[in-house]
């Protein structure tokens, strides 16, 4: 407020300097002196608070939608495009100067009161020479502000029209210069290729924003006009009348630096543009928040307590993606406490969907999963009953130590951490590394390392193991050992069958040497089981899983991987 009415102040002061004159200038000078200095401070503190603000309300705002994101109970209400597409825009992380925050917006309209509050203190003191001076200094600067809004509305719907454009622009620039995709350009030979596009991208985009910089640069002489003529009369009439009356020349100095004050805060076009470039985001984020929460609610969850392995069932279940076919069609299966149950089946059969729908991620479309015959989506906090490594794991760029006990919430157990790196074969590896199991896995960062393919599936088990040694008592193993040696896979299959933990174990694996270890297998084909039982049931029922299985074996003996492709057998 102090930042607002200061040129009101300013003005006032230097009309009490120049008044004082011919008299004792002292306390004009001081008045001045301590009105300049409040100017400085008063400056300062602004862009201090404002600061706070922006960052204050920026903080809570991403909180609030990561709270969202993360509050959606499954992943198919996240998951549609329409809504992936709002918390991109609800994230308000601006990339491009026509984004702008919640912080800024709200700063916007702060902005605008202080404006007001500005103006009408600058116009309290230019009314000290005329009132009449007011409004023939708001109406040129209310139509300046007009102009300029039109002028940059338009500049900022050219500049997105072309937003595709630019994203893919952006997406050649980085392509250029990735890690990752950088072994591919140069074997490929594509730098000529992948400059020629970004060069083609950045001009799409930006010869019309160019185009119309040169027109509102043309159009500045109307505002100049707007500005400069009134103002000039203004001044000219004011000058005028004092010489010609003999009135007090630092009155009519202060209405002059007033008037000036009444024209700057009210010709700014700053924070409506700040409020107009956060109001997408905000606006995602209340449509957001309302069909989130109502999908979320009527649910009253309760805790499923016990600390044995549950008795799990699927029961007539149909599921479909939002964006697909049916993939369980009447699925039925049990799974009792303790047993280990493999699934397996080809590629694109449903063993994945099947574990997404064990761990809660997504609802059937039609039937129930129950755990101890209740809903498992009725059970709070069913996910920490589960150790799961799903086949496309996250590698979460953290130490060693965190990626693993991301496993389980709460305090870190550091022997169940200490148990969780030797079952999972990780020993040697963390022995090798300076900071040890505390070293980071983000190679970007100093001290920081990256893991082979293999490895990062060992520290997906080892953080599985530690939910298990924490509590967990269903293990979810989905493809575990897709990037692992045989001998690595073999250890490990060994160490899962003398865990000392009663954990019913599920394993989804293509490898049928692994599955055969299991008490039960289970083949799903469309959508259904297809066949179920011991590994020697299976064999003398003849069927597709004892074909898999000499076919798998017969391609191993021959010297060839042991991954079996559907083509092969039909
Ligand atoms: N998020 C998704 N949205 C839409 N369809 C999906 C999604 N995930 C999987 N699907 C489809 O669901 C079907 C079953 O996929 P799923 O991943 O469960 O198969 P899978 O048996 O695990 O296959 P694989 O052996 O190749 O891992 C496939 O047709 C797949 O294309």
């Amino acid at each position: 407020m102090l930042h607002a009415v200061f040129p009101a102040i300013g003005a006032a002061s230097v009309g009490l300097l120049i008044s004082g004159v011919d008299a004792d200038l002292t306390v004009p000078l001081v008045v001045f002196g301590a009105v300049f200095l409040l100017g400085q401070v008063s400056s300062l503190a602004f862009r201090w608070a404002k600061h706070l603000v922006v960052s204050g309300v920026n903080l809570r705002h991403r909180a609030e939608v990561a709270r969202l994101a993360v509050g959606a109970p499954t992943v198919d209400m996240i998951e549609p495009k329409a809504t992936q597409d709002l918390f991109k825009t609800a994230a308000a992380d601006p990339t491009e100067w026509v984004e702008k925050t919640p912080g800024d917006g709200a700063i916007g309209a702060l902005r605008i009161i202080f404006e007001y509050v500005g103006l009408i203190s600058s116009a309290i003191v230019v009314s000290y020479w005329s009132f009449w001076l007011v409004p023939a200094l708001i109406i040129p600067a209310l139509v300046t502000r007009r102009l300029a809004t039109r002028l940059w509305v338009r500049h900022y719907r050219i500049w997105v029209d072309g937003i595709e454009h630019h994203r893919r622009y952006q997406y050649w620039g980085e392509l250029t210069a990735s890690r990752s995709e950088a072994k591919e350009l140069r074997i490929f030979g594509l730098a000529d290729w992948i400059i020629g596009r970004h060069q083609y991208d950045m001009r799409a985009h930006l010869a019309p924003v160019w185009a119309d910089d040169r027109a509102m640069a043309r159009a500045h002489w109307q505002q100049f006009a707007i500005t400069l003529l009134p103002l000039g009369a203004i001044f000219g009439a004011v000058g005028f009348a004092t010489v010609a009356n003999g009135t007090d020349v630092g009155i009519a100095s202060a209405a002059l630096a007033a008037g000036w004050g009444i024209f700057t805060a009210a010709s700014g076009v700053g924070p409506m543009m700040e409020m107009e470039g956060a109001r997408p985001g905000l606006a995602a984020f209340a449509a957001l928040k309302d069909s989130l929460e109502r999908k979320s609610e009527v649910q009253h969850l309760q805790p499923l307590s016990v600390t044995r392995a549950p008795h799990i069932r699927f029961e007539d279940v149909h599921f479909r993606y939002e964006r697909g076919a049916s993939v369980t069609k009447g699925l039925d299966l049990e799974i009792r406490p303790d047993e280990s149950l493999a699934v397996v089946g080809f590629n694109g059969a449903g063993k994945s969907t099947l574990i997404k729908l064990l761990a809660g991620a997504y609802r059937p479309t039609a039937g129930i999963v129950t755990a101890d015959g209740r809903d498992i989506g009725g059970i709070d906090d069913w996910g920490s009953h589960l150790a799961v490594v799903f086949q496309d794991f996250v590698k979460y760029r953290l130490t060693i130590a965190e990626n693993i006990a991301l496993g389980r919430s709460g305090p870190v157990d550091e022997a169940a951490l200490k148990s969780a790196i030797a079952e999972s074969g990780l020993q040697a590896l963390v022995d090798g590394l300076p900071a040890g199991e505390d070293t980071s896995l983000d190679a970007s960062i100093d001290g920081g390392v990256d893991l082979s393919g293999g490895q990062w599936q060992q520290l997906a088990l080892a953080r599985a193991l530690y939910a298990v040694k924490s509590g967990a008592r269903i293990l979810v193993l989905d493809e575990p050992s897709a990037h692992l040696d045989v001998r690595t896979e073999q250890r490990l299959f060994d160490r899962l069958e003398q865990l000392t933990e009663p954990v019913t174990t599920i394993l989804v694996s293509h490898r049928l040497a692994t599955v055969r270890r299991a008490d039960r297998i289970v083949l799903i084909d469309d959508g259904k089981i297809a066949e179920q039982g011991t590994h020697e049931e299976l064999m003398s029922l003849g069927g597709t899983y004892a074909r898999m299985y000499r076919l798998q074996a017969e391609r191993f003996a021959a010297g060839f991987d042991d991954r079996l492709e559907e083509g092969a057998i039909v």
